[in-house]
């Protein structure tokens, strides 16, 4: 039951966050909660956060489960924004499902889904030269770097808000799972989705210039569903049965890697785009068997030894990391910027602050497709953390290794009438 937070001095982490890690912290079976730079306060749980259990907690991975990030290459002959963004397909209406669909749920599938979700056609912008060596994963919690003493100077607020106590609350004896449920467990040895952590390292074949499609997705009402099932009965307590919930769970990350996939290739159709296999496809919204345990994961991606897409806005830069977290982070790294104001406050001061204008043109040159006026705010550039920030502290901590950058040039996230296809508006004329 320890909370670390991996956040240096200059980061800025809302003490609601922090709060809410220890109360995590002070669950029964909790072992240890690991806050990434992007931490903010949840729905009742903190977002960016991974949090190792002896009991299984679905609310700590929430309802879209299966959320995570995919990119993938996206080649286009000829790249003129205001054009292609135009010929966007209307990515709220659903395709088809295919007969063997995860779970058999068949609604909403090629859709992104509101909120933060985006599809995102990108410029790779800077590569690192790559790292001599990755510094392996360290087998037991690593000596801290001086900037993790710091914070818990500048964050002590509350009596809550140091970054490595112990909970207040004692462990109680908490039955484990069950060794046959872990090794039977599909989340134990299947795809590299459903098993987040046992994906290789990529070396991505990536050139400044070449364009990407980023897609940020989840598992849209499935995973709504499954979450409504538990809590109906069980509110925020732990799973009853953690192999019923494991098996809906699995069905729904999967459908939400399925979702990314068809999003790419409705928009590569669309935009007449080769697109290629993903580069990768990383979920942070998911639950992870490892060593008997249940890591939850809310907002943090799989860290150990694998590439991670760490989103920043649509408006800055993202980052292509190497990711080598240990144990103390739990095997995690963030998976992006992370909220710096509720979507109220974004609303309030970004209606003072900008035109509906400005924020459909970033300050990078891109593009914002977005019909929908109220998300324009909610989602500006300016209600976000800063990523460089975030990853700055992912390197001081030994989390990651940047290997390049992307600039958005397009962001799609949810239609506007007023940028119809070119086909339609073909239609409309005859
Ligand atoms: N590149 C872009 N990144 C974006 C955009 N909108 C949000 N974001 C980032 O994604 C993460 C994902 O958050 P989640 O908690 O909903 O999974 C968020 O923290 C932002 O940093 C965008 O349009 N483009
Ligand atoms: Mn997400």
């Amino acid at each position: 039951m320890s909370v670390k937070v991996f956040a240096g001095p200059s980061s800025w982490i809302e003490s609601a966050a922090i709060t809410q890690c220890h109360q995590v912290a002070a669950l029964d079976g909790m072992i240890h909660v690991a806050g990434m730079p992007d931490l903010h306060p949840g729905k009742g749980a903190p977002i960016g956060a991974a949090m190792l259990s002896s009991v299984l907690y679905p609310f700590l991975v929430g309802s879209d489960i299966g959320c995570g990030i995919a990119v993938f290459p996206f080649r286009l002959k000829k790249v003129v924004p205001e054009r292609l963004a135009k010929r966007f397909p209307d990515l709220d209406e659903p395709v088809p499902p295919p007969g063997d669909v995860p779970g058999g749920y068949g609604e909403g599938l090629g859709t992104v889904g509101r909120g933060n979700h985006f599809v995102e056609l990108a410029r790779v912008d800077e590569v690192f030269p790559p790292p001599r060596a990755l510094p392996p994963a360290p087998p037991t919690a690593p000596p801290l770097p001086p900037a993790q003493t710091s914070p818990q100077t500048s964050l002590q607020t509350s009596p809550q808000t140091s970054l490595q106590t112990s909970a207040q609350t004692s462990l109680q004896a908490s039955p484990s799972p069950s060794p046959s449920l872990s090794q039977t467990s599909p989340l134990a040895s299947r795809s590299p989705l459903a098993s987040p952590s046992a994906s290789a390292s990529a070396s991505p074949a990536l050139a400044a210039g070449d364009h990407v499609l980023i897609v940020h997705s989840g598992s849209r009402g499935f995973g709504e569903r499954i979450l409504r099932a538990h809590t109906e009965v069980h509110g925020a307590g732990p799973a009853t049965d953690p192999a019923a919930y494991l098996e809906a769970h699995d069905s729904a990350v999967l459908w939400g890697s399925l979702n990314r996939r068809t999003l790419a290739e409705r928009v590569g159709s669309a935009l007449g785009a080769d697109v290629g296999e993903p580069i990768l496809d990383v979920c942070h919204n998911a639950v992870e068997i490892r060593d008997g345990l249940y890591l939850h994961r809310k907002g943090a991606a799989p860290g150990d030894g694998q590439d991670v897409l760490i989103a920043g806005t649509r408006g800055t830069r993202s980052y292509l990391v190497s990711a080598h977290a240990g144990p103390d982070a739990g095997f995690s790294v963030a998976h992006g910027a992370g909220r710096k104001m509720s979507r109220s406050d974004a609303l309030k001061r970004g209606k003072a602050k900008h035109t509906v204008e400005e924020l459909r043109r970033t300050p990078v040159g891109s593009l914002v497709v977005c019909g929908d006026r109220q998300l324009l705010f909610e989602e500006a550039p300016t209600a976000y953390k800063r990523i460089e920030q975030v990853i700055a502290d992912l390197t001081v901590f030994s989390l990651a290794t940047p290997r390049l950058t992307t600039v958005p040039v397009i962001t799609y996230k949810t239609a506007d009438k007023h940028m119809s296809p070119p086909a339609s508006r073909t239609a409309r004329r005859r």
